[in-house]
């Protein structure tokens, strides 16, 4: 077998070290409110730093979503600098939850803002839409690809709306199959530069088996899915690829440091014994 390279050498080191769960980092009102956390920039820098301290050593890969930073502006853009540099400097692999997708000329300015060095909310990986063509998503593709990270491409996603688009025909294969037909195309070098979100939560029907390449699969706990589902999900495809992920249903356990910790390595063994 040869050694992987690009994306997937620092793919492969993070699993062999830490295992394949992913931690989002989710700051919902809620979890603030159930932390004894104000719902200000001060709650939200807390957060994340609590966050950084239980995760950051530990876990193999941590998923921000952007969304719950975004309402404060710039100062929770700024907690979001803190939070992805805390996390990788730690030695985890950050995955920008931030669902950007656009037409080329502007997909490059995001490519630039999550996945180049000299930005300081520079992740390992972002997600992507293919909405407005998978072509569009060639300069994040790209600036992947050159720096060694990767894009999460939406294929099937955990919620139950998503099936309306993604189900849908496209030339005798469903419009998800052509995303991943597309993305093993791309990892045809062996970079596994082009990963996807295929959701947990239930039978997606797809086949995985030729992608060569990382699979987010959100949905446990909080949605449902459990580590027992995931070889019945994911039947097919190369389980040492799965990054099963789950955020509210590690972070309920907060905001003690240890018992976060001590919630995710718990999630990580049942994910790695199941599979
Ligand atoms: O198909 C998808 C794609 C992304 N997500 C995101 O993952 C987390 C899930 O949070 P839980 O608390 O574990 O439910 C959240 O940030 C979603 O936006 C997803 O759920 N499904």
């Amino acid at each position: 077998m040869t050694s992987p390279t690009g994306y997937a050498a620092r793919h492969r080191a993070v699993v062999a070290e830490r295992g394949r769960l992913c931690v989002g980092i989710d700051p919902h009102d809620e979890l603030l409110e159930q932390w004894g956390l104000p719902g200000t920039i001060d709650g939200l820098r807390r957060f994340g730093d609590i966050c950084v301290e239980a995760f950051g050593s530990v876990a193999g890969f941590v998923k921000p979503q952007v969304a719950f930073f975004e309402p404060y502006g710039a100062a929770g853009f700024a907690v979001l600098e803190r939070v992805i540099a805390g996390c990788r400097e730690a030695g985890a692999l950050v995955i920008a939850d931030a669902k950007r997708g656009d037409i080329g000329s502007t997909m490059a300015a995001y490519a630039q803002a999550w996945l180049a060095d000299t930005s300081p909310l520079c992740a390992d990986s972002m997600t992507v839409s293919p909405y407005l063509g998978f072509g569009a998503l060639a300069p994040a593709v790209d600036a992947a690809r050159a720096g060694e990270r990767a894009v999460f491409v939406l294929a099937r996603t955990s919620n139950p709306e998503g099936a309306a688009v993604q189900t849908a025909d496209a030339d005798g294969r469903s419009v998800a199959q052509s995303i991943v037909d597309t993305a093993a195309a791309e990892n045809a070098d062996g970079a596994a530069t082009v990963g996807l979100v295929v959701g947990a939560t239930r039978a997606h029907g797809l086949d995985l088996s030729a992608l060569g390449g990382p699979i987010l699969a959100p949905g446990l706990g909080a949605q449902g899915a459990t580590a027992a589902d995931l070889p019945e999900v994911f039947d097919g495809a190369d389980r040492s690829w799965l990054v099963p992920a789950s955020s509210r249903g590690v972070l309920r356990a907060g905001p003690d440091v240890t018992s976060l910790r001590d919630a995710a390595l718990a999630a990580r063994d049942e994910v790695e014994a199941a599979l």
